[in-house]
């Protein structure tokens, strides 16, 4: 990252959740933050936008302190220079399209003649030249994103905040609108914080990923990163991997309950061990010989999964295995079911804790 445009210490107590994240964004950067239910992300939003006071940190955007409680700085929402896409776009039902991204500029004191001349270049950039006389009622969801859209970036704001701005879309129409938005976010030449529960979204759209649980962040850095090493059982589980903690020796990662996966990484220490859910042989009988890890599992839930079936797997490693239906059929898999499982030490990653 070149130097932060957004610079944000957010510190919010509210009763028995609190929120402290340090969070920096370069100009031209999109930042993805993402959390289970509750973790703060929209929090975090909200305050940096002006509509969650903090109680303790900063909000700095460039040179500018927009928001320093312990210096007594606060800008209001109004004045700060951030568009904010919220998830159910909160167009005002009585404007037109055109009308409402003209709020934006009209807010900001341009005249009326130029924020209308404005809101239709905004307008044909989204791809809705032809209804802006139209009322957000009469706007499909998709259209109903672009409108908000284009309503945050017509002021040229600073930093442009995206609350799951594809949540309330169906899939397909999720497709079309995610990669118009992915363009729209390129061109975009000041920061954006795009939360989201979608790790597509943060794929696509982002440059570097935040994740949050219960307020604090707990992992950070991009896709790529934070994909190949999970930190919690929650990223672990976004990125489709099973993840465990323990401690390494030379044989191995011995878990907490005593088990010990064999791996081929050299960690010591405290470690974390992953594999992907399709690393996960199952057997009816002990496999033969090989270096391979091996227990002796209870089959619990089976899911479709693409065009395999993730089995969930308890016993001294709990995991999620991957097979397809004929080896499924094959096996007789049934909740209940003693099974053998079987990883590859080579098919682990093993990095520190
Ligand atoms: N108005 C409120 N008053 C008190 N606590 C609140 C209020 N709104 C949210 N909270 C609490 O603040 C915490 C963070 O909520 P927040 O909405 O920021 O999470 P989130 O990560 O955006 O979750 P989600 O993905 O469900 O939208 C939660 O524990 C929530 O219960």
């Amino acid at each position: 990252m070149t130097g932060g445009l957004l610079d944000a210490r957010l510190v919010v107590d509210r009763g028995a959740f609190r929120l402290d994240a340090h969070l920096r964004i370069a100009a031209g950067e999109v930042l993805a933050l993402l959390g289970p239910n509750g973790a703060g992300k929209t929090t975090a939003l909200r305050a940096l936008a002006g509509l969650e006071p903090l109680t303790a940190g900063h909000v700095t955007l460039g040179e500018r302190v927009l928001d320093r409680p312990d210096a007594r700085v606060w800008t209001p929402p109004e004045r700060r220079p951030i568009g904010v896409v919220f998830q159910d776009y909160l167009l005002f039902p009585h404007l037109s399209a055109l009308d409402n991204i003209a709020f934006g500029p009209r807010r900001h004191g341009v005249d009326r003649r130029r924020a209308r001349a404005e809101a239709g270049d905004w307008l044909a950039r989204v791809g809705l030249a032809e209804l802006g006389k139209r009322k957000p009622r009469q706007l499909s969801g998709g259209q109903a994103q672009r409108v908000a859209l284009a309503r945050a970036l017509a002021t040229h704001p600073e930093l442009l905040l995206l609350d799951e701005p594809l949540a309330a879309l169906d899939a397909r129409t999720r497709l079309d609108t995610r990669v118009e938005l992915q363009r729209h976010l390129a061109e975009h030449p000041g920061a954006t914080l795009l939360v989201t529960h979608d790790p597509l979204d943060a794929l696509v759209l982002a440059d570097r990923l935040v994740v949050i649980e219960d307020g604090a962040v707990v992992q950070e850095g991009d896709a790529a990163a934070v994909t190949a090493r999970p930190r919690t059982d929650y990223v672990a589980r976004l990125v489709g991997l099973n993840l465990y903690r323990g401690n390494a020796s030379d044989h191995g990662v011995r878990l907490a309950d005593g088990f010990t996966l064999a791996v081929t990484d050299r960690v010591s220490g405290e470690a974390f061990v992953a594999f992907r859910p399709s690393a996960v042989a199952i057997y009816s009988d002990r496999p033969a010989g090989s270096p391979r890890n091996v227990w002796a599992a209870t089959v619990g839930g089976i899911q479709r999964h693409g065009d395999n079936l993730r089995v969930v797997l308890h016993g001294p490693v709990e995991a999620a295995a991957d097979v397809t239906p004929p080896a499924a059929a094959e096996l007789g898999l049934r909740p209940g079911q003693q099974v053998w499982a079987a990883v590859k030490a080579t098919e682990t990653h093993a990095y520190p804790a």
